[in-house]
């Protein structure tokens, strides 16, 4: 989806690997005064439909296993709850998104290719989608546009992410991560501290106001 879903973001017909960044330059270069907005946008469950995606491979290619509906999804990884229904199942889950064009094939969730494309054209806004490859090599990286295994370590202003605990060895991130509410995250009782994007419909453009000087 990721590579599909950027070039629909610029409105191009071709696959580029990292939009963003030419993009995020290009918007410095012509800054003229002010403290510049960073925006980190993950990808995975925030822009791309991770779960959903998973769930309709998952259930195509083994139509006799059990299956955990969205609604009933809890915690982070999917790998852990499909373990718990049954231990062979976790190995099941895992071959889905390690499978060429899991990554590539998944759907823009509701509203955030808009959002992104809006945010990048306000003025004195970078906008970097931010995100972690799989530990399997074989085909994420090639999938996926900018990748680091700790988002710790990127500076930025807001990382809006669906995973509830982004631990790095940066212990002090420049960013506040504003949690995207997903399925396996909205039972989570959070610190009161901690702000939440419950879809592209609620209102970001505060939250993005929020941090500007
Ligand atoms: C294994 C697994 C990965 N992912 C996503 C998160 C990371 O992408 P992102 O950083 O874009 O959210 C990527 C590697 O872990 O795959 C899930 O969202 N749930 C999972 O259960
Ligand atoms: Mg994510």
């Amino acid at each position: 989806m990721l590579l599909s879903c950027t070039a629909r973001l610029l409105g191009r017909g071709t696959l580029l690997r990292n939009p963003f960044k030419r993009m995020s330059v290009r918007m410095s270069s012509y800054s003229a005064s002010g403290k510049r907005l960073r925006v980190l946008v993950d990808m995975d469950g925030v822009l791309a439909d991770f779960e959903g995606g998973f769930l309709k491979k998952y259930r195509a290619r083994y139509p006799d296993e059990p299956y955990i509906t969205l609604e009933d999804r809890r915690g982070f990884w999917v790998s852990t709850q499909y373990g718990r229904l049954r231990s062979d199942l976790c190995e099941k889950a895992i071959s889905i998104w390690e499978s060429k064009d899991f990554f590539i094939e998944l759907q823009p969730l509701p509203g955030g290719v808009e959002a992104v494309k809006e945010m990048a054209k306000m003025d004195n806004t970078d906008v970097f989608i931010c995100t972690s490859p799989i530990k399997h090599y074989k085909h994420c990286p090639y999938e996926k546009v900018i990748l680091t295994r700790d988002k710790t370590l990127i500076s930025g202003d807001i990382l809006i992410d669906d995973k509830p605990d982004i631990l790095g060895v940066e212990a002090e991130p420049t960013w506040e991560h504003i949690l995207f509410t997903a399925c396996h995250n909205k039972h989570l009782s959070v610190s009161p501290a901690q702000r939440r994007l419950l879809s592209w419909s609620d209102d970001w453009r505060a939250m993005l106001d929020s941090k500007r000087q």
